[in-house]
């Protein structure tokens, strides 16, 4: 075996290209077309309970060795020990001999994965990894303190910390309290956030949170007013005891303003102080900071430059939230659930780029989807196994079921947890027979260490790959894109109200069609967004179609229900 730092995933460009997990075992893998035939998959999975693939689904050889994948297995069972990569410490194993990468290859790829490590080094050492942005990269310190590249950034990540934690032990143990509320403690976490700034916390609280935690946690990560009304509604009378903690690096994204503002609103018509009850977690002097200063928030926490949004879950960001649900271990069924959800971002955002850190065009990136097995072998597997062939799946295995003592055997001598055990082994089996591989990463038991280990292991690993392929990990300037072009769509938005209130004031209101608005408002070239506009807006009762129906664009004359006097000017 080649010798490759062991804190290292080994991998080939298009091995990182999906993976999967569940409760104990999650499954994600890469994007594809159409389902095949509805062969019963089931059938097989259960019948192959720690084997290797049973003869029932053992695919012609010649589909695997098409691929380069061993048949023999004898031979597979010494590639498996020869490329088991274990870390006593973390109990942590990753298994790759599911993968069809050669000796040859490993031998031609070891000069760029040495470069690969040898970057990782001047990353941790404070280089300027990401230099579209000009910054450091340092979410690694923020594991290790020590590894922080001077005394300044040390101190920062180890005050924060301490902060963080004296705060989360006052508000758990009833010394800081909500103003009016009968509990005369904070009994709610109301997280608003997006992207990096729910991703985390959300898989963390999924994974880790027992069944009844001193604060229980909801999100609102999205601008969806139905959504957002929902989370309320939930807390109900619970609001006057709910710690909103709202987290944003930059401090401007639209979403998480419109989360704020329409919780300060539930609080204003509460009769409580928002203000009171208000953390923000973001980079200082942002407009998030700038605004709690002000407003004299119960405390503020920040975000360095040098951690991106989607490694940030062991800042401020994960850890408030991790401190106030006093974590413990609980590694019950399908507490994994959103860590595919997580890595989906980590490793979109991190490696989908047009352009290497040379400026050629490379079009990078790897799709990663799924959520938890067994659930979605009564999915999506079926097309794994015999559909479109342009994926590598990756199995989390969870070695422990329950907790000591919980176990109990449902048929002779099988649990509940060995038929989860037997779905993954059968699946990992029956998708090598048909010549598809896969990467399987076991941990002991769902802890606070082991779901530290994993994200740690991705973020590496996303790291590494970057380096290979030759790109910056760690900027998104397609995200701009869409952000511009919502923020375009607002401002046309406003010309089309402005127009149609102008009409709309005229005696006898003045209906218009939809070309008359896109004349009007001075862009023609725009018409069908300002029909979805109208449309939207009419779905909601904020204009009246006076003619047609919105089905039929051409026939539709609107105008709106008042005139806005003031607005004329
Ligand atoms: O934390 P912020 O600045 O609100 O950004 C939220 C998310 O938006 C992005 O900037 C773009 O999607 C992510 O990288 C980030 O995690």
């Amino acid at each position: 075996m080649a010798s490759i730092p062991s804190s290292n995933l080994i991998a080939k460009p298009h091995l990182l290209s999906s993976s999967s997990s569940s409760s104990k075992l999650q499954l994600f893998s890469l994007s594809s077309s159409s389902l095949k035939t509805n062969t019963s998959f089931k059938s097989f999975i259960t019948h192959s309970v720690a084997r290797d693939a049973p003869a029932s689904v053992t695919a012609t050889d010649a589909v695997k060795k098409e691929k380069g994948l061993e048949t023999d297995p004898k031979v597979l069972w010494e590639r498996y020990t020869e490329w088991l990569y274990q870390h006593k410490e973390l109990g942590l194993y990753i298994d790759v001999s599911r993968v069809g990468f050669s000796d040859e290859f490993v031998k031609e790829m070891e000069p760029r994965f040495m470069k690969a490590f040898k970057d990782m080094v001047e990353l941790e050492k404070g280089a300027i990894s990401n230099p579209d942005e000009g910054r450091m990269v340092g979410h690694y310190w923020l594991r290790n303190p020590k590894l922080a590249p001077n005394s300044f950034l040390r101190l920062q990540i180890e005050n924060n910390i301490e902060a963080i934690s004296a705060f989360a032990d006052d508000v758990v143990g009833g010394k800081i309290k909500p103003p009016s509320s009968p509990e005369g403690r904070f009994t709610q976490i109301l997280s608003v956030g997006i992207g990096g700034s729910a991703l985390g916390p959300q898989f963390v609280a999924e994974a880790l949170a027992p069944d009844n935690p001193p604060l229980k946690i909801r999100f609102i990560d999205n601008t969806d007013p139905a959504g957002i009304d929902h989370q309320i509604a939930q807390l109900g009378s619970e609001l006057a005891s709910t710690l909103v903690i709202v987290v944003s690096k930059s401090g401007g994204t639209p979403e998480t303003r419109n989360g704020l503002l329409e919780v300060q609103k539930a609080f204003r018509e509460a009769g409580l102080n928002f203000s009171k009850q208000g953390v923000a977690i973001t980079q200082e002097n942002s407009l998030l900071d700038n605004t709690a200063r002000i407003e004299g928030w119960l405390a503020r926490f920040p975000m360095f430059d040098w951690v991106g949004g989607r490694t940030s879950e062991m800042s401020a960001v994960g850890l408030l939230a991790a401190a106030l649900q006093d974590m413990v271990v609980l590694p019950y069924k399908d507490s994994l659930l959103l860590f595919s959800r997580y890595l989906q971002q980590l490793v979109m955002e991190s490696l989908g780029k047009e352009f290497d850190l040379d400026g050629n065009r490379v079009n990078q990136g790897l799709s990663v989807y799924g959520n938890k097995g067994s659930t979605d072998q009564h999915a999506y597997i079926q097309q794994l196994r015999e559909g479109v062939h342009n994926f590598f799946a990756t199995f989390i295995e969870v070695l422990r079921d329950r907790p000591p003592g919980h176990d109990w055997e449902l048929e002779p001598g099988v649990t509940c947890g060995d038929y989860l055990f037997g779905m993954l082994q059968g699946t990992r089996s029956a998708l090598y027979a048909n010549g598809r591989e896969s990467i399987t990463v076991t941990v002991q038991e769902v802890t606070p260490r082991s779901v530290g280990a994993l994200i740690a292991l991705y973020e590496r690993a996303v790291g590494i790959y970057a380096s290979l392929v030759n790109i910056n990990a760690y900027h998104q300037p397609g995200v701009e894109a869409g952000k511009k072009a919502a923020g375009e769509v607002l401002a046309l938005q406003k010309r089309v109200l402005s127009v149609l209130n102008e009409a709309s004031c005229k005696d006898p209101v003045e209906p218009l069609s939809i070309e008359q608005v896109a004349d009007r408002c001075h862009a023609p070239e725009d018409i069908e967004m300002i029909y979805k506009i109208i449309a939207h807006m009419a779905a909601n009762d904020r204009a009246i179609i006076a003619e047609g129906d919105c089905g039929s664009p051409r026939s539709v004359k609107v105008f709106l229900g008042e005139c806005n006097v003031d607005a004329l000017y």
